[in-house]
């Protein structure tokens, strides 16, 4: 990196209603301005000497595995930020920080307090609850052992709240973990209450109308296609059906029946997105304060408007983000509208390839995050990305190639599901998330091989149109110049996620007041969320940030930075003094 002490500032003040180009080649010196209406200042100053007016003392410097001591204290002159973040950045530069997310599905093999700190300290941003397993009083436990670990330790975890959605689909197993369906074996699906233990080859179903709905010569889906039966009888409200696929059923398996080659939507398809057993969940969510709520086969943007105003009435100081989850036919006829309406979106293949051809899953995936990125709102990839590793150690080299092009596509976030639930390797399964993110990541940077992919602009305001150029600019001057960080004031976490958009080559520093902000900010791809107090005076804020990160080793003098900032809208290039 060529030193440089040179400290560009560009701040745009507007009047009248101005209208604002960066040239297409943007370099720090060639930005365009309509004189007439827009005031641009340009002030170019060495750098080399800001006053370090806010110094505290270095703040426990701890190794990867050993989480440093973290001061929990929100005083205004401290800066809150995990150890493994830190470590990492300190250990191995800003280059090789991840920038894809990883979420874990928090169950029965994780959810101790020291199993929920292994998942931390390897790399978890986001834990997941599925409402659809389990009862409230274990998610309490869940989220409540999250919070700790976020309070002592310095972690910005956020949790997700995924609800059950009312599709059809097995239910429990008589307290079995699992049940093996053998190749030709005759099994029952039944819609009746079984008082006491479930007979043998006997699955009950939750829908009311599943008897009446299936046809003798239609195909029965266990999870997609993982196990599959040929329905041969009805006798009233019990279904005979032979297995066709051996496999393993598992508890609250998802239920899909198909006829002549399509899936048969009969009076399910009337059931509700959002169930009054998922309005209880949603209710128990808001209470327990939780980050996001992922809605389960969402068919449509209203859905999604009502849920929000549901929050916004009954959430006023939280605000909790809501991820739309695409697994259904309805979802992608609707998709644009959905992921408008929505904080995010989940690409949800287990289901989502239990109701289109599992050959057309892929050309989707990319088809939703590619909208996502378009429309600013982080995206997920979830489902089997690792399966094998719920019983062995190792993957398959396809899931590791899955694994590769989603975080090539630069979805924003990863999921485990069964493999952190209740696999026998969840730490293993997450070091393969985290190594083939990193070099896959690393490997593209070198290459160069990203397709700039085209950004329409998003802004619903004019104010917001600056944001948005600001944001485009500084990630392409990043580029250009190979800064090594961008740093972000941001207080509703916006701008942060205008960068997250651009992918620049280097991380994006996010530093926020509030720790729930942060918490939301570490779905997005690239970000590394810091909670600080700051003013609007951003000479003063990045003197601060210098001193309070220089002290603790995470950053050094001549490293050069590209700021930007909601306050004051301006683009800031300078060495650390
Ligand atoms: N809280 C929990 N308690 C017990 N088992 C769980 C829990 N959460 C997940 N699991 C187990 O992990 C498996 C995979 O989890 P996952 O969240 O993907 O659920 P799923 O049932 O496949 O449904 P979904 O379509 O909502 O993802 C589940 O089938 C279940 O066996
Ligand atoms: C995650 C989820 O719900 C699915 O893949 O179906
Ligand atoms: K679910
Ligand atoms: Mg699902």
């Amino acid at each position: 990196m060529a030193a440089q002490s040179l400290n560009l500032f560009i701040s745009i003040s507007h009047s009248t209603k101005p209208s604002l180009h960066f040239s297409s080649a943007v370099s720090p010196f060639a930005l365009t301005k309509n004189p007439s209406k827009t005031s641009l200042c340009i002030k170019a100053s060495a750098a080399s000497d800001p006053n370090p007016s806010v110094l505290t003392s270095a703040n426990g410097a701890g190794s990867v595995f050993a989480a440093a001591p973290f001061h929990a204290v929100s005083d205004s002159s401290s800066i809150e930020v995990d150890a493994v973040t830190e470590a990492e950045l300190k250990e191995n530069g800003f280059r090789s920080t991840r920038r894809t997310k990883l979420i874990c599905t928090i169950g029965p093999a994780t959810c101790r307090p020291e199993q929920l700190e292994a998942l931390a300290v390897g790399g978890m941003n986001v834990a997941r609850i599925n409402m659809c397993h389990g009862t409230r009083e274990w998610h309490r436990e869940v989220i409540q052992s999250v919070r700790r670990l976020n309070e002592e330790k310095g972690y910005a975890v956020a949790i997700m709240m995924d609800t059950e959605g009312s599709e059809i689909h097995m239910g429990d197993l008589g307290g079995a973990s699992s049940a093996k369906a053998e190749d030709g074996e005759i099994w029952t699906f039944s819609v009746r209450a079984f008082d006491s233990a479930l007979p043998e080859r006997t699955i009950n179903v939750n829908y009311g109308g599943f008897a009446e709905d299936v046809e003798v010569g239609d195909e029965l889906l266990v999870d997609g296609g993982m196990v599959r039966f040929d329905v041969i009888e009805k006798i009233g409200p019990d279904v005979k059906c032979r297995c066709t696929d051996p496999g393993l059923l598992l508890p609250r398996a998802n239920l899909t029946f198909w006829r002549d080659g399509s899936l048969v939507r009969e009076r399910n398809a009337m059931l509700p997105t959002i169930s009054s057993k998922d309005w209880l969940d949603i209710d128990f969510g808001i209470t327990e304060g939780v980050d996001f709520i992922a809605v389960s086969f969402v068919k449509s943007a209203e859905v999604i408007k009502h849920l929000k105003s549901y929050i916004k009435a009954r959430a006023r100081d939280s605000d909790i983000s809501v991820i739309a989850k695409i697994e259904s036919i309805d979802s992608l006829k609707n998709l644009e509208e959905i992921v408008q309406a929505s904080d995010g979106a989940m690409v949800a293949r287990g289901d989502l390839g239990a109701q289109i051809p599992l050959e057309q899953v892929p050309s989707e995936q990319q088809k939703i995050v590619q909208v996502c990125r378009q429309l600013n709102k982080p995206v997920i990839v979830a489902s089997q990305l690792l399966e094998s590793m719920i019983e062995y150690p190792t993957p398959t080299r396809a899931e590791v190639a899955d694994v590769s092009e989603a975080v090539r596509q630069r979805s924003d976030a990863l999921m485990l599901s069964g493999e952190s639930a209740m696999g026998q390797f969840p730490d293993k399964a997450l070091t393969v998330l985290r190594s083939v993110s990193l070099r896959i990541e690393k490997w593209w940077r070198e290459e160069k091989h990203h397709e700039a992919m085209e950004l329409p602009g998003i802004a619903s305001s004019f104010a917001d149109s600056i944001s948005e150029e600001i944001c485009n600019s500084a990630a392409k001057m990043a580029n250009n110049l190979g800064v090594d960080a961008i740093f972000v004031y941001t207080k509703t976490g916006h701008m942060a996620s205008l960068l997250s958009r651009c992918r620049p080559d280097c991380p994006i520093f996010a530093f926020t007041t509030t720790t729930s902000v942060r918490r939301r900010l570490n779905l997005q791809w690239g970000l590394i969320p810091f909670r600080l107090s700051f003013s609007d005076d951003m000479e003063n804020n990045l003197n601060k940030t210098f001193s309070l990160l220089k002290a603790r080793g995470m950053i050094k003098s001549g490293d050069l930075v590209i700021s930007v900032s909601d306050m004051l809208q301006s683009i800031q290039v300078m060495n650390v003094p």
